[in-house]
Formats: structure tokens, sequence, C-alpha cells
């Protein structure tokens, strides 16, 4: 077997970005028909966007011999597991609402990551993203030991699997092994349809909690306050991956400096990006410098807001809508290639009004402490 040390990629000097989660073999069914099948799994469609942003990342992955994708980070090979497989039906998930869902279908998984998988280099943000149960409590506790802040995908912590045919359902948060870690997390991200499965009202005192709404974009909520966040429109061809994207630039734009508001913009431009085109989203290139341009010049910006106190971090920072607009015309420049394929009729976001309640919380002090206090220990060694 080969180790986690042995098997990543060499990194820079400070790891900012430490994602945990496998990669998978994703297939598309509609109609009892194989539609596409593409690199799956939350750390492939993160680490897509977190390169697209040019911030270095460290990934941890376990795969089979049978993995069959050309990847940027080296995953652990394990020889006698196979590759993790999701089968996504489109057409047994329809919602009334005409919100396409799917029906997922884990038919393989390969080995949980465990905290000696993890690198004895400290990162500054942790991103435990599971699809196939391969996150367990002790790895959680082993990133949030070694990560100033993690970020959580609740996918990775409340989904079981049917033993006959590995349908995929969910559990309470508050049933699992990791409830009792949540005031130890920096944010929570849950679609709107995995969010019932929590109590937001009381998972919100602990940390920050992001609820992602499809076309509608994505609601923060904290100890005191809420704020909706406006989404981009897109052609929506596939909506798979869409919420990792939607971290992904999250994240992206926390490690910048970004306000949290404004890297909730920056992963609702990346959500909407990615469900226009089916897997794994190819980003064209002149799209990405102007979005790394956009989100330079807000930086800038920002220096110059008053930002002394921690209470100021979940504000909307001055511009924020022009910054919501400026993202916007970046989609719209015409792009070198076209990856875009038709599959599934199209869905115009609507336009949502947005709530600014401006509060202090501890959870804003520990994203704050995790963006401006530098810096990156080692990790003396494993307990
Ligand atoms: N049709 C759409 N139009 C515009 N933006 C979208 C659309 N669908 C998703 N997004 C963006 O992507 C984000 C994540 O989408 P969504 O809430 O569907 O996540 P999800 O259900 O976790 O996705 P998945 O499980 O497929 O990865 C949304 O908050 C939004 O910003
Ligand atoms: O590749 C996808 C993607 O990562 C989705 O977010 C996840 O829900 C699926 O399980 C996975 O197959």
């Amino acid at each position: 077997m080969v180790t986690a040390a042995a098997a990543h990629k060499p990194q820079q000097q400070q790891t900012r970005v430490l994602i945990a989660g496998n990669y998978c073999h994703d297939v598309l069914i509609q109609d009892d028909t194989v539609k596409a099948e593409s690199l799956g799994g939350a750390a492939s469609f993160i680490s897509n966007v977190v390169n697209g942003m040019s911030i270095p990342c460290n990934l941890v992955s376990k795969v089979g011999e049978d993995f069959k994708y050309p990847v940027d980070y080296t995953p652990i090979v394990i020889p006698t597991s196979k590759t993790t497989v999701f089968h996504a039906y489109f057409d047994l998930g329809i919602h009334e609402n005409g919100h396409q869902d799917r029906v997922l279908k884990r038919v393989c998984a390969c080995d949980p990551i465990r905290p000696s998988d993890l690198p004895d280099v400290r990162s500054n943000f942790g991103m435990a993203v599971g699809v196939g149960g391969e996150i367990l409590p002790e790895t959680l506790e082993r990133m949030i030991e070694i990560c100033d802040a993690v970020f959580v995908d609740i996918q990775a912590l409340i989904r079981v699997f049917d033993s006959v045919d590995g349908t995929v359902k969910l559990v309470k948060l508050e049933e699992t092994g990791f409830y009792s870690m949540l005031p130890r997390i920096g944010v929570l991200k849950a679609s709107s349809e995995e969010a019932v499965f929590m109590d937001v009202e009381e998972v919100r005192k602990w940390c920050c909690v992001v609820v992602t709404n499809g076309k509608d974009g994505c609601k923060v909520y904290w100890k005191d306050g809420e704020l909706r966040i406006s989404p981009f429109s897109a052609n929506q061809e596939d909506p798979t991956g869409a919420g990792d994207s939607f971290l992904g630039g999250f994240v992206a734009g926390l490690v910048q400096g970004l306000a949290v508001p404004d890297a909730a913009l920056l992963g609702n431009l990346f959500g909407s990006l990615t469900v226009e085109q089916i897997g794994l989203p190819k980003f064209d290139s002149r799209l990405l410098q102007r979005v790394k341009d956009e989100v330079q010049r807000r930086k800038m910006q920002c220096l110059h807001c008053e930002r002394s106190d921690n209470e100021l971090y979940f504000l909307k920072p001055v511009g924020h809508e022009q910054f919501h607009a400026s993202l916007g015309s970046a989609k719209l420049i015409p792009p070198c290639s076209s990856q875009a394929r038709p599959w599934t009729p199209s869905n115009s976001p609507k336009e949502t009004e947005q709530t600014p309640i401006p509060h202090y919380t501890a959870q804003a002090k520990l994203l704050v402490n995790s963006v401006y206090e530098e810096p990156i220990q080692t990790v003396e060694g494993k307990p």
C-alpha cells in the first residue's frame, strides 16, 4: 500500500488547503441508459476549483487499482480495494417543483481515510469531503487537530448505504458520531435537501452553517445572524458536483482573504459554472483569469474597509452587489472552447432578496483567525 506521505504531490512549503475525500467513478444513468461516465467525488470537484484559482493544496484520497482517470493529486492506491463507484439515476428523483434530483447508489466503496493517512504538516483550511462514508469520526478529529479551520460537507457525515443495492440514504446528524465535534469545526455545508437532517437552529449555535439551494443560491447562518447570497444564472445540464464546486469556490475566496459573503458569491459562481457541464467541469482559462483578477481587485478594495473587529467578518462589505455583477459579467466572456453538451432542460435562476444581519460570534473569530493569523506550524508527531 502506498502511504499518504509517498502518494502526495510535492507540495510548496506552506500547504494552505487540505482536502480529504475519495475520488470516485460516477456513472450517470437516465432511462436505463448510461448517459455519461466521469471522474467524481467531492475531492475532485473541489480541487478542480481550488487549482483553477491557483491555490496550492494537498489532497488525500484512496482508490483501487481500477482507478481510471488522470488526476492532479496522486491518490493512495489500495490493492485490495476497488475505487468507489456511484450510479446516479436521473429519472427516479424528479421533485414536484421541477428540481431534478438524483437517486444515488454507491455500488463500490473504497477504504476509509484514516488519521494516519493525513499529512503531518499543519494546514490553514481543512476540507472533510467524503462521499461514500470514507470520513471516519477519528479522521475528522485528526483534521480538527491539524487544521486551523475545518470545512465539512454534511454528505460526509450523514450518508448511509443500503446493504443490498447501495442506495444512499440520509440519517439525522445528531444520530451520528460526528455531532459532538460541531463546536470545533468552522463551517458545515449542506444542500437544502440535506439540511432537513439537522436542526439548523441548534447547529448554528456551534458552527457556521451554509445551506445551498440550487438555482436560488445559498444562505449563510451563524449564531446571531443569517445572510442570503445571490445566485448566478446558469443553463443547467447536470447538477452533479454543484455543491462541491460551491465549497471549493467558497474556501478559495476565504483563502484569499474575502469576507464570508463575498466568498459565498465565489462559491455560487463556481456552483453555477459546474451545472452547465456534464460531470467534472472544465473551466475556461480566460474566465478563470478574469475571476482571479476580480477577486484580487475585491481584496484590494476590502483592505480599505474597516475590519478591525471580528464583528465585520460576516457583514456584506460595501460593494458586495458590484462584486456579484463583476463575477456575473466574467461568466459572459466568450469561452475559448465550449464544454457543455445538451442533455436536460435548462433552468433559469431567480434573483433573491438579501438580508444582512451583522453580529459577532465565536465562529466568526475562528474564521478570522484562520484567514488572518499567519504562521503554519508543523505538527510534531501523531498521537
Ligand atoms: N441551476 C442552477 N443555476 C445557478 N446556480 C446553481 C444551479 N444549481 C446549483 N447552483 C449553484 O451551486 C450551488 C450548489 O448547488 P446545490 O444546492 O444544487 O448543491 P448540491 O445539491 O449539494 O449539489 P450536488 O449534490 O449535485 O453536488 C448553489 O448554491 C448555487 O450557487
Ligand atoms: O461525484 C459526485 C459528487 O461528488 C457529489 O457531490 C456526490 O454527492 C456524489 O456522491 C459523487 O458521486
